[in-house]
C-alpha cells in the first residue's frame, strides 16, 4: 500500500513532511484534509491524529502524526533511499539531534509566530499585529546570531551534509522568505547562502510545486 499523508500542502508541517519524502524519491497519495471546514476536528482524521493537527502519515499498518517524528521514521525507514536524511554513526547522530531540538524548541517558536503574522493571517483577511512582529523578529534574530556562527563552522546544521534539521526549517524559511522581515536571513551571510542552498534543493521546489498547484 502506498504511503499515505493527510494533511493541507499550504501548511508548514504538511510540507515539512511532502519536503522529506520527496527528497527520498517516494510515492505517496495526498489526502487532502480541508482545514476551513473542520476536517482535521472530526472523525475519521482524529482517529489518525487525536490533537486534531495537520499532517498524519499511514505506511502499511503505521499511522503517525507530529512532521517531526514522521519525518525521523522516513528517514530510518528509507535510509538507503537516494540521500541520508540522519546518519548512522551515533556522534554525529547526537549532533543532528542537538540541531532537530534546536530547530523545534529556539527556532520554530518564533518563526511560525512570525508566519501566522505576515503569511497566515493576511491570507485569512486577518491584520497583522506590528507589535507581535517587533516582538518575535529580535527573537528569531537571537537564534540566528547561534545559527552565523554554526554556520560558519559547518556547511549545514546537523554537519557536512544536508539532514533533517536543516529540511524542518523549510517551510517557515520559504514563507518568511516572502516578506517584510527577510532580512533577517538575508543579512547574516552564513545563514543567507544556508537558506539560498537549501530552498534550491529540488525536493523543495517540488514541495511548492504541489502547493501552487493544489
Ligand atoms: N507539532 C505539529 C504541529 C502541527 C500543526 O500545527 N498543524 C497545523 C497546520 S501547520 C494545524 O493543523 N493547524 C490547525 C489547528 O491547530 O487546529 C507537527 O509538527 O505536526
Amino acid at each position: 500500500m502506498a504511503i499515505k499523508v493527510h494533511g493541507s500542502v499550504t501548511t508548514t508541517a504538511t510540507m515539512r513532511v511532502l519536503a522529506s519524502l520527496n527528497e527520498k524519491g517516494l510515492d505517496y497519495e495526498i489526502v487532502p484534509i480541508d482545514l476551513s471546514t473542520g476536517d482535521h476536528k472530526r472523525e475519521p482524521f482524529l482517529n489518525l491524529n487525536p490533537f486534531g493537527q495537520v499532517p498524519a502519515l499511514e505506511d502499511g499498518d503505521l499511522s503517525l502524526f507530529e512532521s517531526r517524528a514522521i519525518n525521523r521514521y522516513i528517514a530510518y525507514a528509507y535510509a538507503g533511499q537516494r540521500i541520508p536524511l540522519m546518519c548512522e554513526n551515533p556522534k554525529k547522530t547526537a549532533i543532528v539531534s542537538v540541531w532537530m531540538e534546536v530547530e523545534a524548541q529556539k527556532y520554530d517558536p518564533p518563526a511560525i509566530k512570525l508566519t501566522w503574522e505576515l503569511v497566515i493571517n493576511p491570507t485569512l483577511g486577518i491584520p497583522t499585529d506590528d507589535a507581535a512582529v517587533e516582538e518575535y523578529v529580535p527573537q528569531l534574530a537571537k537564534v540566528l546570531d547561534i545559527y552565523e556562527a554554526r554556520l560558519a563552522q559547518s556547511k549545514f546544521l546537523g554537519g557536512d551534509t544536508f539532514t533533517l534539521p536543516d529540511l524542518h526549517h523549510l517551510p517557515t524559511i520559504y514563507y518568511l522568505m516572502g516578506t517584510k522581515i527577510k532580512t533577517v536571513f538575508t543579512s547574516r551571510p552564513h545563514v543567507s547562502a544556508w537558506c539560498a542552498d537549501i530552498l534550491a534543493r529540488p525536493a523543495w521546489q517540488k514541495t511548492i510545486e504541489m502547493k501552487n498547484y493544489k
